[in-house]
């Protein structure tokens, strides 16, 4: 935090100048209001007494626009800062591995981004004018006390030490909970991302009463751990207020007993330094207060550099950019673990020549999936290698390696931008035409064409208003524009009508033409063409050839094979 407000030196010295004025005036006006007692009312100097308060309204004018000055200034320090840290903490997220997000729900990540970062931003534009002008008030207030009447400020200190001893139990006893609340806001976010997400499902099996049970289980673990952490701060200010006023009246009491034993005190003096005690107490509980302010700040800030400091994916230091890819992928016995407890793939070995075609296919949850998300570098290999070029995937810079790579996956992400913007995504330079002439080789231009804008139709978030097989048709569209050597279908034709497929299979010829790919697909017709195929189970290759050698093996491809042309599944 330090670090941010660090670029921002000159205006906090600013601020801390326009404070320092405030309090002078305050300082000195407290003194002048002692000194219309003693010297103007009780003698009846009239013209004195006007020549005064003016001069009290200019130094209270001048106080109000210095104050003014301050928020201002303090405004922009914290929106700026805020903004500076949702910038690193999206740039941070943008580079965090895949593996981060499959242990984090997204909706707490976003409860970091807005709530945490909004936390900070408040507090800033809060706190940080009241504590300078506190800091300065309270030293400011001490020593005009101290030259006025050392004997009444050691009497009106006697409370302060309570004061403190109070915050420091109260904030003992509410900083958990502030910590506990962020956590549950986190969570509620993530609830309600994952059910937003998945509201179709809910209505599917009629889970809106348990969905409703659930959140309101969070709901609720919220509310609780925020009352208890309000209720316990909020108890500070009476508090606080309670032993204020005792000190006043602690000082009225023995100012009023040194004037009647004759002590060299006078009404204005008791009465300047009841008004000096207020302004030395009140930023004492402000700082005390704004304690609590910091307090959930830091819970905030506390998950917003947590996330920041996660390792982020980074190339090898010896990593080269890959020029002009062939599409030779080799895996030479590679193993593989999401999790240290168990292994998902169990000495791969896979060559694949620059054009061929190389289909992977086995009972689900094999790892066929991970085959093609280890060649894309989403997570690092145990042991083994994986080359591209005969160049090792870890030496290869991640950027260029996935530009190598064009994928059609099942579940096409679509932008809620225009379809033209979708296909660019493919690569981001490409021109209009060139977009055009994709969307052409992916039969995806007819389609485009009879929707309500063409190209420049928005879609609507994830493409929710285009089918299936359209959404597929794009997303082939931006392979095709993406001109990389290396493609990866994963299931890309299955649940997708007759003709919309016939549309796909001839969009997948044009895309494949040239380029080693790779096709993951429960419907072996897609495949019998294939250069190789591999049969997977268990994480380990169990057979491996063309479609017609596997037949001849009557092993576990031809099973497969003979179940789907008995059940007529697409064959
Ligand atoms: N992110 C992950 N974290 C932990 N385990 C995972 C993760 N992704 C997949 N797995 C596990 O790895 C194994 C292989 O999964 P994978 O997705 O590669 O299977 P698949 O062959 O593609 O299956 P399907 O045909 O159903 O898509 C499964 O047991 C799965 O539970």
């Amino acid at each position: 935090m330090l670090k941010y407000l660090s670029h921002k030196k000159y205006s906090l010295a600013l601020i801390f100048a326009f404070c320092l004025v405030t309090t002078l005036i305050t300082i000195f006006g407290t003194k002048l209001n002692g000194e219309i007692i003693d010297k103007y009312i009780v003698v009846g100097n009239m013209s004195g007494l006007y020549k005064i308060c003016l001069m009290l309204i200019g130094m209270y004018i001048i106080s109000t626009i210095s104050t003014f000055v301050q928020n201002r200034l303090m405004i922009n320090i914290a929106q700026n800062t805020s903004s500076e840290i949702r910038k690193d903490l999206f740039k941070s997220m943008q580079n965090l591995p895949l593996k981060y997000f499959d242990t984090n729900s997204s909706g707490d990540l976003m409860s970091r981004l807005t709530n945490d970062v909004d936390n900070i931003n408040m507090t800033l534009s809060q706190s940080i004018t009241q504590l300078f002008s506190g800091v300065i008030n309270i030293v400011g207030m001490l020593i005009a006390m101290l030259i006025l009447s050392p004997t009444l400020t050691i009497v009106g200190l006697v409370t302060t030490p309570i004061m403190f001893l109070t915050t420091k139990i109260i904030m003992k006893n509410t900083q958990p909970y502030f910590i506990k609340q962020q956590k549950q806001l986190g969570k509620l976010n993530g609830y309600i991302e994952e059910m937003v997400s998945g509201q179709k499902a809910t209505i599917l099996f009629s889970k809106e009463e348990h969905v409703k049970e659930e959140f309101q289980k969070i709901n609720t673990s919220l509310t609780k751990s925020a009352v208890i952490a309000q209720g316990l701060s909020g108890f500070m200010g009476p508090v606080m207020n309670f032993i204020s006023n005792l000190t006043y009246l602690i000082l009225a009491i023995c100012g009023g007993y040194f004037i009647l034993s004759g002590m060299d005190i006078t009404v204005g003096v008791v009465f300047t330094i009841i008004l000096y005690m207020r302004n030395f107490n009140r930023p004492i509980n402000e700082i005390l207060n704004i304690s609590n302010t910091i307090q959930s700040a830091l819970a905030g800030a506390e998950r917003v550099f947590e996330l920041m400091d996660e390792e982020p994916e980074k190339d090898n230091i010896d990593s080269v950019n890959l020029e002009n890819i062939q599409g030779n992928v080799s895996l030479n016995n590679v193993e593989f673990s999401y999790n240290k407890d168990k292994k998902i793939l169990k000495g791969i070995d896979l060559k694949a020549s620059q054009g061929q075609t190389i289909a992977i296919v086995g009972p689900t949850g094999s790892g066929k999936t991970t085959i093609i998300n280890l060649l894309n570098k989403f997570y690092n290999i145990d042991s083994g290698e994986i080359t591209i070029d005969s160049q090792n995937i870890n030496s290869i810079k991640m950027n260029s390696l996935r530009k190598s790579i064009a994928m059609v996956l099942q579940d096409t992400y679509l932008f809620s931008v225009s379809v033209r913007e979708n296909i660019r995504y493919g690569h981001l330079d490409a021109t209009d035409e060139e977009i055009e002439e994709a969307a052409k080789l992916a039969h995806a231009h007819h389609f485009i064409k009879q929707l309500p804008d063409g190209y420049d139709t928005i879609l609507s978030d994830n493409g929710s208003n285009l089918s299936h097989g359209q959404r597929q048709l794009l997303a082939i569209s931006r392979a095709i524009l993406s001109k990389s050597s290396i493609l990866i279908l994963d299931e890309a034709t299955s649940s997708i009508d007759t003709r919309t497929e016939v549309a796909i299979q001839k969009a997948m010829t044009n895309l494949m033409c040239g380029k080693t790919t790779f096709i993951i697909a429960h419907r072996l017709s897609t495949i019998k063409n294939a250069d190789m195929i591999l049969a997977i189970k268990g994480g380990e290759v169990i057979e491996r050839g063309t479609h017609e050698e596997l037949l001849e093996e009557e092993g576990f491809y031809a099973n497969l094979y003979n179940s789907q042309f008995r059940s007529g599944l697409s064959i």
